[in-house]
């Protein structure tokens, strides 16, 4: 008999507080604005960016605005610690285990960090939009194993962010998209049209981090003409040859590149990679785009004699060739459009004139322009998903292959 009313009292309690936690929920969708954190670790393992939003509205009327942004820089220890299993094929699957729950945590204390550097207090904050670390990505045309579907692996559990921090947290974005039938990125798109649109104007709105890819904006504002893919590299092979050849983490303002010459042999083969040839839409990563891959090129060409000077500015037009190629085969030729520029490869002049070179015909500004500063960009779009999933009334993006219209995140509940 106590045991039975005591099992009810748990029970009747667990469930009051899940109910507080729906109904804290409910009343966050129902603000008129939301306070949002929209976190990106990207594959430069570079540091984490972290964007406080202030977000009204939701679809097309979404009005955001930044209030704080910070890139926490990771150490060098865990910045190794995770390339211990980023994108690698053959892996210790233990640390693999450990990471999960271990980078959730670290990402929660640089959260509190900057809370506390801004003056605000975590239950001032509704939600966290938690993109996690990508430790591989492998779409079907990349794994090539007929029974699988589309994958990618996300880790940095978003519990252990809800838990650390006490904000609900929305994570793991990307399984939805490809339930939906996307590859699970790129998954810009969709802040990319709900903020940065505009009538009468064609935009390309270009990322440019260790992967490179854009999104295209009709000035119609018809979203079944909206078109997004992965282009191949952007910083990714430029920093792995600096670290390797040079001891440095990037090629700060494209200086080594500048120092060299472009090796035509070595570019088109290096540009002769069955991956430019699928079509559009595509997505890839550092599984395709790493040193292996620039070593077996120059073992099979015989082009081991390069100056390490000529083939980091060979890499850096390898990035530029492919970004403009791709984004001229997507346009019709007669199309007038501008280019807005993000992502830490728009700080490469060298990479930027090699794309104004190769697209003489457009304007290449940068998202700054916009109102978002190019570095926030793609935290802001994970709190503009975030905000869609908690307060979104409709996601219509037509039938455009890639940009399937669905929520996406998971919720973790801080209790
Ligand atoms: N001043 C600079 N000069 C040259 N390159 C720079 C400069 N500043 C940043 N970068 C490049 O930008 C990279 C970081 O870019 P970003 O933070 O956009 O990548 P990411 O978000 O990790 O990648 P992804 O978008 O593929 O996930 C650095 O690793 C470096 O290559
Ligand atoms: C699997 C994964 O993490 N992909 C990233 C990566 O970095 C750039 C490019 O490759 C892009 O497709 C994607 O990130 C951005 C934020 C996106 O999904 O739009």
């Amino acid at each position: 008999m106590i045991f039975c009313s005591l099992f009810s009292f748990i029970t009747s309690s667990i469930s009051k507080l899940l109910k507080t936690h729906v109904i804290r929920l409910a009343q966050i969708a129902n603000k008129p604005s939301r306070r949002i954190i929209g976190l990106m670790s990207g594959t430069s393992l570079d540091g984490l960016d972290v964007a406080l939003c202030n977000v009204e509205g939701n679809g097309t009327d979404t009005v955001l605005k930044v209030e704080h942004f910070a890139t926490v820089p990771f150490t060098e220890e865990f910045r190794d610690s995770i390339r211990e299993i980023f994108a690698k094929r053959e892996i210790d699957f233990q640390h693999l285990c450990v990471l999960n729950p271990s980078i959730g945590i670290t990402h929660g204390n640089m959260i509190l960090e900057c809370l506390k550097k801004w003056n605000i207090q975590p239950e001032e904050i509704d939600l966290i939009a938690s993109h996690g670390q990508t430790v591989f990505h492998a779409p079907k045309k990349q794994h090539n194993l007929s029974e699988f579907p589309n994958s990618t692996l996300q880790i940095g559990d978003g519990d252990h962010i809800a838990v650390t921090t006490q904000i609900i947290t929305l994570s793991d974005f990307r399984q939805k998209h490809i339930a939906a039938g996307g590859e699970g990125a790129p998954l810009a798109v969709y802040g990319d049209y709900f903020l940065f649109s505009k009538k009468g104007e064609n935009r390309i709105l270009l990322n440019m981090g260790g992967i490179a890819n854009f999104t295209y904006l009709p000035g119609s504002l018809n979203p079944s003409e909206i078109f997004t893919t992965d282009t191949g590299p952007g910083n990714t092979l430029i920093d792995a040859f600096s670290r390797e050849y040079f001891g440095k983490p990037y090629d700060e303002n494209g200086a080594i590149a500048a120092s060299g010459k472009v090796n035509t042999i070595l570019l088109e083969a290096l540009k002769s990679l069955s991956f430019f040839e699928a079509p559009f839409p595509k997505t890839t990563g550092p599984e395709v785009f790493n040193m292996d891959f620039v070593a077996n090129v120059t073992a099979k060409y015989n082009l081991q004699d390069i100056s390490r000077e000529d083939v980091l500015a060979t890499l850096t037009r390898f990035s530029a060739d492919t970004i403009s190629s791709a984004i001229k085969r997507v346009m019709k030729p007669e199309e007038i459009y501008k280019i807005y520029a993000s992502g830490g490869g728009a700080h490469n002049p060298v990479l930027m004139a090699s794309i104004r070179e190769q697209l003489p015909n457009c304007q290449l500004g940068l998202i700054n322009e916009l109102g978002v500063s190019g570095d926030a960009k793609e935290a802001v779009l994970f709190a503009v998903l975030a905000n869609e999933t908690v307060a979104g009334t409709n996601m219509n993006f037509g039938e455009r292959e890639g940009v399937p219209s669905v929520s996406m995140g998971k919720i973790s509940f801080p209790g």
